[in-house]
């Protein structure tokens, strides 16, 4: 459905996107994550037909963005970050439009207004100035015209930006009954959003591709970075016991609790020191209250990918 190969995108000698490259399937659900600034919006704007790539080539349903731009947009519902809406229209007025605009005519377009406005939550304010409404209402606005035309891919730069939590919910459970007719990339900041729909992930920095794998595996291949918790109640030195732990690396010593001692030990990637702690535990009659494994989340994961990333300016 998107073959990216080779992309740059520059502004002005600036490089916002750098030689990337990746693919997505028909009926995948794929996040596309980074910090602010990484060139997620470029990227999205150029797969969308409505900025030129610098360099490379995408190809959106077979369509070059490029030479089949038309082709490119009537495959794609894009809804950019910041949705160019006409605030001194109603709502139901500028789908109208919006629909005129995409080819829709008499009762079908009667019909797909109607349909989006109950998919999106917005029949009720159908006849409010946009220029009106809440910025969750704008948004889900956005989203709804990006529906009209039932597009088999939908390219959605941060859909759940500025909605309250139970609005977060509705859109994302939305996307996810899209599934499998729709193709869908959607940017985000919200790593729950994309550990609960998406399929797969793909996390740009400094527009370069970091990671390009489901948020499961993702999760695995840095489980090995996870960190133990201990809370321990013991004589002697504790802190120096656990130093000599030779997968221990790290080790951050937390407010007592009472006589309990709080300790989070960063280990080594591939080790899991919980049943060294145990056994030291054993040997020098320490009591043990906790002690857990806590596996990383996917802003760890990124943080941790990043971080690995020379940075240039
Ligand atoms: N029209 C423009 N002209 C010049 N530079 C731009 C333009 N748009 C974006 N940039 C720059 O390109 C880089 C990538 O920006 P982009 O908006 O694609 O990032 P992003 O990942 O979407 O960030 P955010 O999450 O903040 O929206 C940034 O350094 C940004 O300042």
């Amino acid at each position: 459905m998107i073959s990216v190969q080779d992309l740059t995108k520059q502004y002005a000698g600036r490089l916002a996107v750098n030689h990337i490259s990746f693919e997505v399937q028909p009926g995948e659900i794929v996040g596309f994550l980074g910090p602010n600034g990484a060139g997620k919006s470029t990227t999205m704007r150029v797969l969308s037909g409505y900025m030129p790539p610098s360099s490379g080539s995408v190809k959106i349903n077979g369509y070059d963005v490029f030479r089949d731009s038309l082709e490119v947009r009537r495959s794609v519902g894009y809804m950019p970050e910041t949705a160019p809406l006409y605030t001194d229209m109603k709502v139901k007025e500028y789908l109208r439009f919006r629909g005129e605009l995409k080819g829709l005519k008499g009762r079908d377009m009667r019909r797909r207004v109607g349909e989006v406005m109950d998919m999106c939550s917005v029949t009720d304010v159908r006849r409010r100035l946009i220029g009106n409404l809440s910025k969750g209402y704008r948004q889900r606005v956005a989203l709804a015209d990006a529906l009209l035309h039932q597009p088999p891919l939908l390219i959605l730069d941060e859909p759940t930006a500025g909605l309250d939590p139970v609005q977060i919910r509705q859109v994302r459970e939305l996307l996810a009954g899209l599934r499998p007719k729709h193709t869908i990339l959607l940017s985000t900041h919200i790593l729950q959003e994309v550990e609960q729909i998406c399929d797969r992930v793909i996390m740009i920095h400094h527009g370069k591709l970091l990671a390009n794998d489901t948020p499961v595996n993702l999760m695995q291949k840095l489980r090995a970075l996870h960190q133990v918790q201990v809370e321990v109640q013991g004589k002697g030195q504790i802190l120096t016991d656990f130093e000599s732990i030779p997968a221990v690396r790290k080790i951050s010593e937390e407010p007592k609790d009472g006589e309990w001692s709080r300790f989070t030990l960063r280990v080594e990637p591939g080790h899991d020191v919980r049943e060294t702690v145990m056994n030291l535990a054993t040997t020098k009659g320490w009591k043990i209250r906790e002690l857990h494994r806590q596996l990383p989340t996917l802003e760890d994961v990124f943080v941790e990918l990043a971080a690995s990333e020379p940075i240039k300016s």
